[in-house]
């Protein structure tokens, strides 16, 4: 018992160092190929270096995990104003910027200046009044954020009560939260962070109603930080997870600001009260879709440190017995173990190449908004809203399962697992809930499969709704074309075009019977976010083929990158086979010659998925997990963890003189 210390060894853990012997391509060619290039993995290393030379990034994690809330946000502040000064001092490009939030992990309290307060300046200010608002915010003269969402209303966008009524007298807005159900409830950063707010509130002028309008308001002196008058706000509350950021509630009562303080891009209101639009009308809606597509990648960076974990861990852990007569295996070698892991592998290097085409097309699409041109916008709207909800989903729900697949100590908060899933679970919600955003997704391919009948010719994501469904015949023919990539993409387009068509006829054929639309719409709104998830299944599986088809890289980092492409497509066949059967996209032979490959891809990924995880490249510090450290030292590194307990403190808690001492007195001294 003597030799048992916290110390960590300093050497890899041998059954980790082993796996990597036998990884059969290059890590660090793959890692380039993640971050982009050479070039950037080395800047990102010079940033992690930079970073975290500081003791104070180790000790963060203490307090993450046993430190109280305010304690937690305290220390959050901290950490970013550190990181904001870090930028200023290094003159950090916006690129640069990106790169540390992606290192420290996405729980500064100050998240949402940079995430949505800057972005909403950048996109719905003129630019006069960037120049005075983005400067000021950028140079962190003031700290904002977005509030958007009511107590009473957080989809429904037309039905946030909050208003912004025009006076020509002063020539002010003059700004209200008229009900309980009207007060600002959720902005993150808001309930103590933020000196500004950009309010989201529906304009009135002489009494008449024009829609949603972003305005600035100052909630806190500049001098003390106290809340201004006619401003309270507070913090909504401890959350599952995220609880560095103090979401809050904020209420408005006649407060008064400047006309320039309406962000008048996309609208204007004139001195004299005249009002006028620019744009098609949801360009005020511009901001979350950037974060729409920011959450795919926040989906791929999710579920790649889950399987990181996961896999490095089941590397060392060792369990029962396979062979009677060897040693007990690692749990790595379960098939079970890899049926619940390598899905979650396969998933964020699919997320990776999917947010990486679909950060493209956002960029091309902004880059023509921005030129006057919005003929991009409802494709990218959909595309962006369904491609979210699908990665949010699916990341989050592949994490909790990697989670479980380590067993009790997947159960600690040393483990990293459960803040993880906890911490991402909101993306599920934020920026539009999933199944409101599957579902505008659903209206807009219902409006481009009716174009397809009518003779349109399609382009974009939905082109292939222009297909004619009786030239299909299952590409695959044999077992060994189920290796084929593009045959297997075939058959999710198939399967999508499908399920796409038969809710089209069913909700037509209810319209025809003389359901009213909203009647029949809601009839099929089940069939209808089942299409849009078929679609989105589709487009990443697209994605991830030609993305693996397109790579310039030596021929043992396509060799695994395309196995684990096919893996990613056979799991999901076998998965939802149901839909596929029903579609008819493949029979019952091809389904059993598909659930077969899924599994001997088992075997196959087996031998590289410990290299697959390390070309992720995630610091320790990162990846904040004793059971998914680089060096595999996860006993040690959980036993190490109890030292930072403050349960551990005393050795005898001071709850023992105040109750169990006592207690114990009585009960032995007691007659029964
Ligand atoms: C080891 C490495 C580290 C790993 C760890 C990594 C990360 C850390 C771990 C975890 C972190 C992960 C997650 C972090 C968690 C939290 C995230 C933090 C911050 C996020 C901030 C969140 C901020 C917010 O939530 S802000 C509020 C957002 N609110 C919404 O999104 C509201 C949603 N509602 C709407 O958008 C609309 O109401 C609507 C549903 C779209 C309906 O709008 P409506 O006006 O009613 O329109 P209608 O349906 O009638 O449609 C009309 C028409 O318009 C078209 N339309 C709609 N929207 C748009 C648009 N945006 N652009 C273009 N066109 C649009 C629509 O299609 C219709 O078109 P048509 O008429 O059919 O042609
Ligand atoms: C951690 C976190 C951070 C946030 N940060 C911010 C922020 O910074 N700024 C901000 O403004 N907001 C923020 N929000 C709020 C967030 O944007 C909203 O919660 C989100 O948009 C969902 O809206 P809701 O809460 O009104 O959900 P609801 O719309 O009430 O959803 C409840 C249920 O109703 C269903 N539903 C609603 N409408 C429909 C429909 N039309 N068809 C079918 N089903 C429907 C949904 O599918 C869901 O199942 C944050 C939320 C969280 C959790």
């Amino acid at each position: 018992m003597s030799e048992i210390t916290s110390s960590i060894p300093l050497q890899i853990n041998p059954d980790l160092q082993e796996e990597r012997d036998k990884a059969s391509f290059n890590v660090t060619e793959l890692t380039h190929i993640i971050y982009g290039g050479i070039e950037k993995t080395k800047k990102r290393k010079r940033l992690e270096k930079l970073l975290f030379s500081d003791p104070f990034f180790q000790e963060y994690q203490n307090v993450r995990a046993f430190g109280s809330r305010s304690e937690y946000y305290a220390a959050s502040v901290k950490k970013s104003t550190k990181i904001f000064k870090l930028r200023r001092q290094h003159k950090w490009t916006d690129e640069e910027y990106e790169t540390v939030l992606d290192i420290c992990h996405d729980d500064l309290a100050l998240t949402l200046h940079h995430t949505m307060f800057i972005p909403a300046l950048e996109r719905l200010a003129t630019e006069d009044q960037k120049s005075k608002w983005l400067t000021l915010a950028k140079q962190y003269k003031i700290i904002g954020t977005y509030a958007q969402t009511e107590l009473g209303h957080g989809t429904y966008l037309q039905g946030l009560e909050t208003t912004a009524t025009y006076d020509p007298q002063t020539r002010e807005f003059v700004m209200n939260t008229p009900t309980l159900s009207a007060m600002k409830w959720w902005p993150g950063s808001l309930g103590k962070s933020s000196n500004h707010a950009l309010v989201l509130a529906t304009l009135i002028i002489s009494g008449k109603k024009y829609g949603m309008h972003p305005f600035l308001v100052q909630l806190r002196s500049m001098d003390d930080h106290k809340v201004l008058p006619g401003v309270r706000v507070g913090d909504i509350g401890a959350k599952m997870g995220g609880n560095s950021v103090d979401n809050g509630y904020l209420i408005l009562d006649n407060v008064r600001i400047p006309r320039n303080n309406m962000l008048m891009k996309n609208a204007q209101v004139s001195p004299d009260g005249k009002f006028v639009t620019r744009g098609p009308s949801k360009a005020n809606y511009a901001t979350m879709m950037l974060i729409r597509v920011q959450i795919c990648t926040m989906a791929y960076q999710v579920v790649s440190s889950g399987a990181t974990i996961g896999i490095r861990y089941s590397a060392v852990r060792r369990q029962s017995k396979l062979d009677p007569q060897d040693r007990e295996p690692k749990i790595l070698e379960y098939q079970t173990q890899q049926y619940k892991i390598f899905p979650g592998l396969a998933m964020s290097y699919a997320f990776l190449f999917a947010s990486r085409s679909l950060t493209r097309k956002y960029e091309e699409a902004f880059a023509e908004i921005q030129r006057g041109d919005f003929k991009s916008l409802p494709e990218l709207h959909c595309l962006s809203s369904g491609l979210k909800s699908f990665c949010s989903e699916h990341s989050v729900r592949q994490v909790e399962i990697i989670r479980q697949s380590c067993g009790g100590h997947g159960y600690l908060n040393a483990a990293g697992l459960g803040m993880l899933v906890n911490a991402a679970a909101p993306m599920i919600t934020v920026e539009g809930e999933n199944t409101v955003m599957y579902l505008q997704l659903a209206r807009y391919i219902l409006k481009r499969f009716a174009g397809a009948m009518s003779g349109q010719q399609l382009d974009g994501s939905t082109s292939y709704l222009s297909m004619d469904p009786a030239t299909y015949v299952c590409p695959v023919m044999s077992e060994t074309d189920c290796r084929n990539l593009t045959a297997l993409c075939d058959i999710y387009r198939y399967r999508s075009y499908m399920t796409v068509c038969r809710v089209a006829r069913q909700v037509q054929h209810d319209m025809e019977s003389d359901m009213p639309q909203h009647v029949a719409i809601n009839k099929n709104l089940v069939d209808l976010v089942r299409a849009a998830k078929a679609h989105s299944y589709y487009i990443v599986v697209k994605d991830f083929v030609e993305g693996v088809d397109a790579l310039v890289a030596s021929a043992p980092v396509i060799k695994v990158l395309r196995t684990l492409c096919c893996f990613y497509a056979a799991h999901g066949i076998a998965e939802y086979s149901g839909d596929f059967l029903e579609s008819e996209a493949v029979g019952l032979h091809q389904l059993k010659w598909i659930k077969n490959l899924q599994v001997s891809l088992l075997g196959e990924i087996r031998p590289d998925a410990v290299a697959l995880v390390d070309a992720f490249d995630y610091h320790d510090i990162t990846l904040s997990s004793a059971l998914g450290c680089y060096d595999g030292n996860a006993y040690e590194r959980l036993f190490k963890s109890t030292e930072n307990d403050p349960m551990n403190k005393e050795e005898v808690h001071p709850s023992y003189y105040q109750y169990l001492k006592p207690f114990m007195e009585e009960m032995n001294k007691s007659k029964l």
